[in-house]
């Protein structure tokens, strides 16, 4: 049985997100957590939430509140307070701004749910992720980001809609940023079992054309409806059910990378790893030529963003004091 703690509930994606989790039998309590001064749209959220549960046979507790000692007793807090964009920025324009709320809630989380697994959602989530691992001071494995594991979703359909199969015949995965270098590991992409590069009497695949709509798709949604929220909030709600059911999946997430079997260090950035009730290993892997040109490249440009965001935060710090 566990407690998830949601921070930024009263956000579009922190609410759905709250409301798709609490529906795994194993999540006992669900707290909806916020900044003071939400608190009335909290009870609310809480109370629509439980009427919700009645009308389907959901036994999760719900619980709410904005003093950090709600967050005592969590297994796992998703974050996901931070300012979203408009469809004409890009997430690493948030990232200073972002960083310095992540940092907020990330202190309250290495305070009160040390030994809690810590996923953050806020963007750019590779760069937010660092920062939560490092202002937690929580160890690599218990603090991970969202990272691709959308993208590859959202590759995953597009393939599903090429090949016309159910999308539970396509295995693939996008490494790297949750951003413009991403990098699709066709190398990885399986219809039925099948290496794509093996099936015959298929007509071309458009890769290009699939993955700039992978790309897209955030800003597309934003400049249609406003904010991206069912694709998020049940991609979020596979990763906790993948840790409170313990069912040991590989999945393409945001994680402290190690030189050893990735030949980059220091940074948080996707790849595949391992999701378990202990938290999140990464799992080296061989890439073609290409996509390990193109993971260099991902790497370098997250690395020196979060470089530069985590020198200012430093310096405000000292500023500060
Ligand atoms: N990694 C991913 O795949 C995705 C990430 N996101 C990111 O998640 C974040 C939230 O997105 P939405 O829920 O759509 O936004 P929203 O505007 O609906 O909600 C924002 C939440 O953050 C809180 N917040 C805002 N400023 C704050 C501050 N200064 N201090 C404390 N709390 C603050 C708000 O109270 C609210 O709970 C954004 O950064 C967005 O870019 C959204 C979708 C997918
Ligand atoms: O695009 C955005 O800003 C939200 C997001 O990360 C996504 O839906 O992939």
């Amino acid at each position: 049985m566990a407690k998830v703690t949601i921070i930024g509930a009263t956000g579009q994606v922190g609410s759905y997100a709250a409301h798709a989790v609490s529906q795994f039998p194993h999540v006992q309590e669900m707290c909806l957590y916020g900044r003071p001064g939400n608190e009335q749209f909290l009870d609310g959220l809480a109370h629509d939430m439980m009427d919700s549960f009645a009308a389907r046979g959901t036994n999760t507790r719900v619980t709410f509140g904005t003093n950090p000692k709600e967050l005592r007793g969590s297994d796992i807090v998703v974050l996901t307070s931070g300012v979203p964009r408009r469809s004409d920025q890009t997430r690493l324009d948030l990232a200073l701004q972002n960083a310095k709320i992540v940092r907020h809630y990330a202190e309250q989380v290495g305070r009160m749910a040390p030994d809690s697994i810590l996923l953050v959602v806020t963007n750019p989530v590779d760069i937010m992720t660092t920062v939560a691992l490092k202002y937690s001071g929580m160890m690599p494995h218990r603090v991970f980001g969202l990272g691709t594991h959308l993208d590859s979703m959202r590759l995953k359909a597009c393939l599903a809609e090429f090949f016309n199969v159910h999308v539970s015949e396509v295995h693939t995965r996008i490494i790297g940023e949750h951003g413009d270098t991403m990098v699709p590991m066709w190398s990885a992409t399986t219809i039925g079992g099948i290496q794509i590069d093996n099936m015959i009497g298929i007509a071309k695949l458009p890769r290009e054309e699939m993955i700039e709509r992978v790309k897209n798709s955030g800003s597309y949604i934003i400049k249609a409806k406003g904010a991206t929220v069912f694709g998020p909030g049940d991609a979020i709600a596979t990763l906790i059910r993948t840790i409170v059911e313990d069912e040991n999946r590989m999945l393409t997430v945001s994680t402290q990378i190690r030189r050893e079997i990735f030949g980059h260090e220091g940074v948080c950035i996707s790849v595949p790893a391992r999701i378990t009730r202990g938290g999140v290993f990464p799992i080296g892997v061989r890439l073609s030529i290409t996509e390990t040109a193109m993971f260099g490249e991902s790497v370098k440009l997250i690395k020196d963003m979060t470089e530069k965001v985590c020198a200012a935060l430093d310096a405000e710090s000292q500023e500060s004091e």
